[in-house]
């Protein structure tokens, strides 16, 4: 029977395929040897195909990175790594950076996070200085020295909760610890309402536990899309039967919805201006900001990546700060001795002013930063007006390129020895220190470094000052491999999830 004018099923089938077979071959050879990108060295699959990097991102669980690194051991410090991406591990390449360049994020690439209407998540150059400096004079040093008695009261609420495990046998679990600790000051500074995550008796773990999973969704999300969408209009009676424990990250997430609701209708009773204690009030305060992007979904997405962004990288670090010093009983010393020293000068707890002069804890710090990368995500750029220019690559305009934190924290001609904790190797002479700090780079670069830095750093110094002032801990069942980065889902993941365990003696 003819099935297109005149065409059997059968030769319509091979018309097809060899359309198709046509179309790949003309592709493979654009891809491979006629394309823009085609001159730049790398692996020759990662070129034709961007199923190489899905397989290492979804099958391989966020595994690209290993990849990566091992692509620059070969073929130098610029390499393609798809059809579509440059990357490059250059520690002193700061062109796709740079301010004054107004690039663009790379949305395929943040996609992930769901939320391209927040400013994290905003690709567009232009659009994301505007959601950006609706926001920005929240984050101030001063706005954050103004939060200095909130900090300390949820930072005693942490000693609080672990002197309960003083002298028992019973370990805590300071990953999820820390992890309450950063949600509850996160929510508390930007929404005025802390969700007081530190008092649940097993600090939230099968909360914690449930949101950690979310990063390697989002990863999906990058390679598939349509994941997170499904996910979100998912019904909560749905979500109760597939993942119980999922339900309360789900009424999380409502709640900072409804909490944003609130604020905007304040917002509308109250018309002064000193009263504003949150961002909600200040994004709909700002001049600048469009009637669109004070709608309330979108202020709820803003507070929502809010809490993403502040949460993990905040545990983190902290986890890994705690890990290494015990791990090394003579730095433990020296850290107690000189916050204690520090301490009986002064009748009131420590602040983050204060501490951060406390040289010890300030190089404790700074190597906290460095061993733990908080963002191990790789972070590409787009500059649609012109080329950018590495060594002798001009890199065609529109192309993402990227780089990854890791592979600087981590380069031996900075930090020697990378691998070791060392907070001594900040001690130095002014010199050598201003080339290390130079190169630390935690909070990301340019426009669109971290959003959060004062609040971050003030977090963490107070906490590790009362945690190794108040009490001496010991690992408990807690080795290397229960914190170091195996899996990149843009926070670095361990291979369990067991976490860092301590006893309190
Ligand atoms: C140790 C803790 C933290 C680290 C290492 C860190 C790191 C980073 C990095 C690297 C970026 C840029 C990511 C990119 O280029 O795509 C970023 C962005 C951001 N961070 Fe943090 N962060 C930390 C804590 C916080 C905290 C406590 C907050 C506060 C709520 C926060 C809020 C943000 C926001 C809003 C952005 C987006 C900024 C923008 O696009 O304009 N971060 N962070």
């Amino acid at each position: 029977m003819p099935y297109i004018d005149g065409l059997s099923l059968g030769s319509t089938v091979a018309a097809a395929a060899v359309t198709a077979s046509v179309w790949l071959v003309v592709l493979a050879a654009y891809r491979l040897f006629l394309g823009p990108l085609a001159r730049f060295p790398g692996p020759k699959l990662a070129a034709l195909t961007g199923w190489y990097e899905t397989y290492y991102d979804c099958w391989r669980r966020g595994s690209y990175w290993v990849e990566v690194e091992q692509m620059h051991q070969k073929y130098g410090p610029i390499v393609r790594i798809s059809p579509w991406e440059l990357h490059v591990d250059d520690p002193d390449w700061n062109e796709a950076y740079k301010v004054s360049s107004r690039l663009n994020k790379y949305y395929w690439y943040y996609r992930f996070v769901g939320s391209s209407d927040a400013a994290f998540g905003t690709a567009d150059h232009d659009v994301h200085r505007i959601r950006r400096k609706a926001q920005q004079t929240y984050f101030t040093l001063d706005s954050v020295a103004r939060f200095d008695n909130e900090l300390d009261r949820i930072t005693s609420k942490l000693v609080s909760r672990l002197q309960e495990f003083k002298g028992t046998d019973q370990p805590a679990n300071l990953s999820n610890a820390f992890r309450c600790l950063a949600t509850d000051v996160v929510t508390e500074f930007a929404f005025d309402k802390s969700y007081n995550l530190l008092d649940s008796p097993d600090f939230a773990a099968a909360f914690q536990r449930t949101l950690r999973d979310f990063p390697e969704i989002g990863l999906w999300h990058r390679h598939f899309g349509l994941i997170l969408n499904i996910l979100d209009l998912m019904p909560r009676w749905l979500t109760k039967i597939i993942n119980p424990a999922g339900i309360d990250v789900v009424d999380f997430m409502t709640d900072i919805g409804a909490r944003t609701d609130r604020l905007v209708n304040d917002y509308k009773k109250n018309t002064d201006p000193d009263e504003r204690s949150n961002i909600i009030h200040q994004m709909l305060d700002s001049t600048t900001l469009p009637a669109a992007d004070k709608l309330n979904w979108r202020l709820a997405l803003e507070m929502r990546t809010l809490v993403g962004a502040g949460t993990e990288t905040t545990g983190a670090t902290l986890t890994a700060i705690t890990y290494h010093i015990l791990t090394r009983p003579e730095k433990v010393n020296r850290l107690v001795a000189e916050i204690t020293e520090a301490q009986m000068k002064r009748q009131t707890p420590l602040k983050y002013q204060e501490l951060q002069q406390l040289p010890y804890l300030n190089a404790v710090v700074l190597e906290g930063l460095r061993i733990a990368t908080p963002v191990a995500g790789r972070l590409p750029r787009i500059n649609t007006r012109e080329a950018m220019v590495y060594k002798s690559f001009s890199i065609p305009k529109s192309t993402p390129v990227s780089t990854t934190q890791r592979l600087t924290h981590f380069n031996p001609s900075i930090y020697a020895s990378p691998d070791i904790f060392l907070p001594e190797r900040w001690l130095v002479s002014p010199a050598e220190r201003k080339n290390l700090e130079k190169y630390l780079q935690p909070f990301g670069r340019g426009s669109r470094s971290c959003l959060g830095i004062h609040l971050a750093y003030s977090e963490i110094y107070v906490t590790v000052a009362k945690l190794f002032g108040n009490f001496k801990l010991q690992l408990f069942d807690t080795d290397f491999d229960d914190i170091k980065q195996v899996h990149d889902f843009f926070s670095p993941f361990p291979e369990s999830d067991k976490g860092l365990r301590v006893t309190v003696l």
